[in-house]
């Protein structure tokens, strides 16, 4: 007989939230948040403005006290409702959308600030590390602002902190920069093998950069997910509309397959009895044998076209590459192509 496998150690926890509370007053700003990060994962939590994001990684950083539950770090407790370590002894390192560099200090100074004297290397290293060699000598004032995040970055990560906040890192850089600073600025975290939670409401960032995304929804932590769990099968109807632009269509669950307006379709995951088809207008496309759908409106977008279309008397959003063309008024066949989610009939 052969010996049995050693149960696997349980992953360690590199930070973890237990329940966590935050309040304001009588208000509770969040509520219930449970969310663990394993050594060296970069977690996007995920919301609308006012959903709690920066309630929560303040509450992790030590400037907001919890109400119940409670936060740790490699195991340690941080935080709950009778322990408090303070800010300045967490390990917890923090970038902002403001850089919020020191204007008199150079790229290395400012890198360097809360370093020893003979822990100086380093600061050579991250700028290696972040292609900003030979930017040492300059003042913030003489640098770009995507130069100006990775040296703020590069300023949170120089003491080593056990893990990385980084609340709306991007938001203020426009919109090409923004693509290509977020792609460096997850290379960095990689390279350092950091463990960070990024707080953001773009979706398209927290898809493009993080190992998973917590989405977090008027104080709770709704779903936690890896960027194509959340886009092409979401577990909470809620947090459906988080993964990308969300659309439900009746449907008769049987198993593997339902019935619904565009005919037969295969789900994501067997359901039966009356249900809500998740359906993201991207999915839908043009094909020979699909359900007719008349064509009611067209809106050219360049790239692509968004169609609204009348599929056995229901109105459904699709988005065809610009070179399917479909006309108002037309009637064309159209069928998923990436299987529907099915969620219980609301209401
Ligand atoms: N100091 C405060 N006192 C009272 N209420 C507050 C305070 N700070 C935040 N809130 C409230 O708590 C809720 C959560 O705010 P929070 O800033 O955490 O949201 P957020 O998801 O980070 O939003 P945004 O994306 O706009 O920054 C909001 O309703 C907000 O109005």
């Amino acid at each position: 007989m052969r010996p049995s496998n050693p149960e696997p150690a349980p992953a360690a926890e590199a930070l973890a939230l237990s329940g966590v509370d935050v309040c304001y007053g009588r208000f509770r700003a969040v509520r219930g948040a449970s969310l663990a990060l394993a050594p060296g994962e970069l977690v996007a939590l995920l919301g609308r403005s006012g959903s709690g994001k920066t309630t929560l990684l303040r509450a992790i950083a030590g400037f907001e006290r919890v109400a119940a539950g409670e936060i740790r770090l490699a195991g340690q407790v941080i935080e709950s409702p009778a322990h408090h370590v303070p800010a300045h002894r967490r390990s917890v390192g923090l970038v902002f959308q403001e850089y919020a560099l020191f204007p008199n200090l150079t790229v290395a100074g400012n890198i360097g600030y809360g370093l020893k004297r003979e822990e100086r290397g380093r600061v050579e290293e991250l700028l290696r590390m972040a292609h900003l060699e030979g930017l040492g000598g300059r003042y913030p004032h003489q640098l770009s602002g995507g130069q100006q995040q990775r040296v703020a970055l590069l300023r949170s990560l120089a003491p080593r902190p056990r893990v990385l906040l980084l609340d709306e890192p991007f938001s203020n850089l426009d919109a090409g920069l923004r693509v290509q600073v977020r792609d460096e600025v997850a290379a960095i975290l990689r390279a350092e093998g950091m463990t960070a939670l990024l707080v953001t409401h773009d979706r398209a960032d927290a898809m493009a950069i993080a190992d998973r995304i917590a989405v977090m929804d008027a104080g709770t932590i709704i779903e936690v997910a890896t960027p194509r769990a959340l886009y092409f099968e979401p577990a909470a109807r809620t947090a459906a509309g988080y993964g990308g632009d969300a659309q439900f269509l009746p449907g008769e669950g049987h198993g593997p397959f339902a019935a619904c307006a565009l005919g037969e379709v295969r789900l994501a995951r067997p359901f039966r009895g009356p249900c809500d088809l998740l359906i993201r207008p991207e999915w839908l496309r043009i094909r020979e044998g699909g359900a007719p759908a008349r064509v009611a409106a067209a809106r050219f977008e360049g790239a692509v076209t968004r169609l609204d279309l009348e599929v056995g008397g229901i109105r459904l959003a699709m988005t065809a590459p610009s070179s399917e063309l479909a006309a108002p008024g037309e009637t064309i066949a159209v069928a998923p192509a990436v299987p529907p989610v099915p969620f219980p009939r609301e209401g």
